[in-house]
């Protein structure tokens, strides 16, 4: 068996299984050893039910007295049960796994695993495992490894899957340097790959993750110096002078630009105007007007003759800068021609953009990575604005290179991190920081309460609706099935209809809805003819209406705190007083900590650097940073000191040869080759 083969290869798993495995980008035997487990279960003895009163993953040894209910929702299958034993009975349900009312039988012993929730009728256990007494006392006192799955891909499979590729595949060489190897202290890869999957105890998962994430850092950090190597010194083809269009439309905002804004502003100006291409990075915490500062600069590319492109994450936010860079430019007569490309727009409306694009009669393209596609071609292309989840934009400007030379990257970011780590990360960049929020907002008003706080959160939301405010409620996103992550939301927002006056309108948004759905929903609500919006964390990134000013957030010990902050920037961005309450539904004193943190600061830095304090590197399954970089096993604040001493090693390496062409490192060059084209691949896929 090879890394390359499809999974199908491995013994039991048939193409059912793949399609389901391909949901969770697992395609071949390499995906699939390479999607570590995201958390390890330690089975305990059974508990009596009578004694669970908080929730938590739990074991119980149960009866089922009777018929197991089914019921049939417009989108899912419930099942549910009670379980029963001499101290207590317990509520059990399942979605969407019909099968099982045939193997539960009133009457039938087993032990059931899973985890147990509050919700409306009280402590319920969602989704357990069924299992027989034996295949439990196997278990007992061992870690099982907790994969991503999605709906209809069990654990189970998954984990077997894993076991049996691990058997099957060959003994693969070890592409890091012996030298670093023992350095630091780093086990072997072949060891390190089989016990992240299944190890023993504690002690050999912390070996073996420490390699991992060790790799991680290092591979990324060797491709960025190369690529930092191959982009150094590139001839500005498209040098460009600030406009006069652009300093009108900055006379003439309603605010002037914050002392940050401006600088960051003339660092792009002089970069773009120099005799290098510009490869810069923006950082800038949440609402501290990143968006003004990448209008300008395009306007002054367009006014050199150039077209700029801007490519959002998602098609909601692509539309709204698109919708309100085309009313800054009608508002302030502006005569720059902007067009808007997405994915989700008619193939025909697709080819006018084209012709426009290729013909100089668009200035600017804002759009998702529909900006990027073989079928696009620019006329000039010199300026390509992206977010820093695409921020290997720097490599795909030798795609754009194709279509008629390599534009200047600007890569925006949101993610507050300590300089030190910046640079490690964006070592290919150059970084500005604007770490200032426009004078004029009041602070975010923070609150953390328990769910019983639900009814005046509620009235309080009323209360700024009526005085012509709106709102947010976030739901998180229900693990392990796609399918009721809508679910919930759409429930919330039907009872909440039911308990807000009726002239108040409350809809909902969520991943599972189409780009055309969530644009209309994104629209109406800009205009407030939505006041109240239920949605999932889609919302997360870069949403813009002033007018909000209530942001909740349910379920709140589930996020990261980055998450949270990020979340929480969707409010607090006009000039009215705003605040957000933070449902801590969970009784765990730790959790309240963490989000004590939130309530306390608004600034993103300070944020970072507490969580990380709190966390401290031995927490190494807490709840992961969203959204930053993608790394999948390493976490760059918990292992920063590991990034530290990766990034040494990798600067160790190049210094010895630079361009890794040595016969010692051509293992490792395989791998770095292999590595590059995964992250470009799987950024033009997304
Ligand atoms: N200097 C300023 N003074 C007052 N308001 C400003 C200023 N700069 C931008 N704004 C306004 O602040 C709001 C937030 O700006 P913007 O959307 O650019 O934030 P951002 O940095 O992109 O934040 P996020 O990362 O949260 O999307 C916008 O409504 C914008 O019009």
């Amino acid at each position: 068996m090879r890394l390359t083969d499809s999974v199908t290869e491995i013994k039991g798993i048939g193409e059912k299984t793949a399609k389901l495995m391909e949901k969770v980008n697992i395609r071949t035997v390499g995906d699939l050893i390479l999607s570590y487990p995201r958390d390890y279960d330690r089975y305990e003895p059974p508990a009596d039910v009578g004694t669970i009163k908080t929730p938590g993953i739990y074991a119980v040894a149960a009866v089922i007295p009777g018929r197991p209910e089914v019921k049939l929702t417009a989108r899912v299958k419930v099942i549910t049960a009670n379980l029963k034993d001499d101290s207590g009975i317990l509520r059990a349900v399942w979605f969407n796994m019909p099968y099982l009312a045939n193997v539960l039988k009133p009457g039938g012993r087993y032990i059931f695993r899973g985890r147990v929730v509050r919700n409306r009728y009280g402590l319920v256990m969602e989704q357990p495992a069924v299992l027989g007494f034996d295949e439990y006392d196997r278990l007992l006192h061992t870690r099982q490894p907790v994969y991503n799955l999605t709906a209809g891909l069990t654990n189970k499979t998954m984990r077997k899957a894993v076991y049996s590729a691990l058997e099957a595949l060959p003994v693969q060489k070890d592409y890091l340097p012996e030298w670093i190897r023992k350095k630091e202290e780093l086990s072997e890869y072949n060891y390190a790959v089989r016990t992240i999957h299944f190890p023993k105890n504690e002690e050999e998962l912390l070996f073996a993750r420490k390699r991992l994430v060790f790799d991680e850092f290092f591979l990324f950090i060797l491709c960025l110096r190369l690529l930092r190597g191959s982009n150094e010194k590139k001839k500005n083809g498209f040098p460009v002078k600030p406009g006069r269009e652009a300093l009108k439309l900055q006379n003439e905002l309603p605010y002037d630009l914050t002392g940050a804004q401006k600088e960051t502003l003339q660092d792009i100006l002089k970069d773009m105007g120099s005799d290098s291409l510009m490869s810069r990075l923006v950082q800038g915490d949440v609402g501290s007007g990143k968006t003004i500062v990448a209008v300008l600069a395009l306007l002054s590319v367009v006014e050199s003759g150039y077209q700029g492109a801007m490519m959002a994450p998602t098609e909601v936010l692509a539309r709204q800068h698109y919708e309100s860079v085309t009313k800054l430019f009608s508002d302030h007569k502006i005569p720059c021609r902007t067009v808007l490309l997405t994915g989700s727009m008619t193939a025909k409306e697709k080819r006018l953009v084209y012709e426009q694009i290729a013909a100089h009669e668009a200035d600017i393209i804002i759009g998702t990575h529909a900006l990027i596609q073989d079928k696009v071609v620019y006329d000039s292309l010199g300026l390509v604005i992206t977010d820093e989840q695409h921020r290997f934009g720097v490599r795909q400007r030798e795609l754009f290179s194709k279509k008629g030379g390599e534009p200047h990257v600007l890569v925006m970011s949101a993610t507050p991190i300590p300089r030190t780590l910046a640079i490690i990360l964006y070592g290919d960049l150059d970084i500005s920081v604007m770490d200032e929020l426009p004078a004029k907002r009041l602070p975010i008003k923070n609150c953390v309460v328990g769910i019983e706080f639900r009814p005046n959160a509620y009235k309080f939301i009323a209360k700024e609706v009526a005085s012509g405010r709106q709102a947010y409620v976030i739901c998180p996103m229900v693990e392990e099935s796609e399918l009721m992550e809508g679910e919930n939301v759409v429930d919330y927002a039907k009872k909440l209809r039911s308990q807000l006056p009726p002239s108040i309108r409350v809809e909902y948004l969520h991943g599972r809805m189409s780009a055309q759905q969530k644009d209309a929903v994104m629209g109406e609500f800009a205009e407030n003819r939505i006041q109240v919006l239920v949605s999932t964390t889609v919302i997360e990134v870069g949403v813009d209406v002033p007018n909000a000013t209530v942001m909740m957030i349910e379920n709140a010990e589930r996020f990261g705190l980055a998450q949270l902050h990020q979340l929480r920037g969707r409010v607090g961005r006009g000039g009215f007083q705003s605040y957000c309450i933070f449902i801590n539904a969970s009784e765990d004193s730790e959790k309240n900590k963490r989000l004590e943190i939130l309530n306390k600061s608004n600034d993103g830095f300070y944020i970072a650097l507490e969580d990380l304090k709190l966390r401290g590197p031995g927490d190494i399954f807490g709840l992961r940073q969203s959204g930053l970089m993608e790394f999948a096993i390493g976490d760059v604040f918990t292992d920063a000191d590991i990034l530290k001493e990766a990034s040494e090693a990798a600067d160790a390496v190049l210094k010895e040869d630079g361009g890794l062409t040595s016969e010692k490192y051509r293992v490792l060059r395989e791998r770095i080759d292999l590595e590059l084209f995964r992250r470009v691949d799987s950024a033009l896929a997304l």
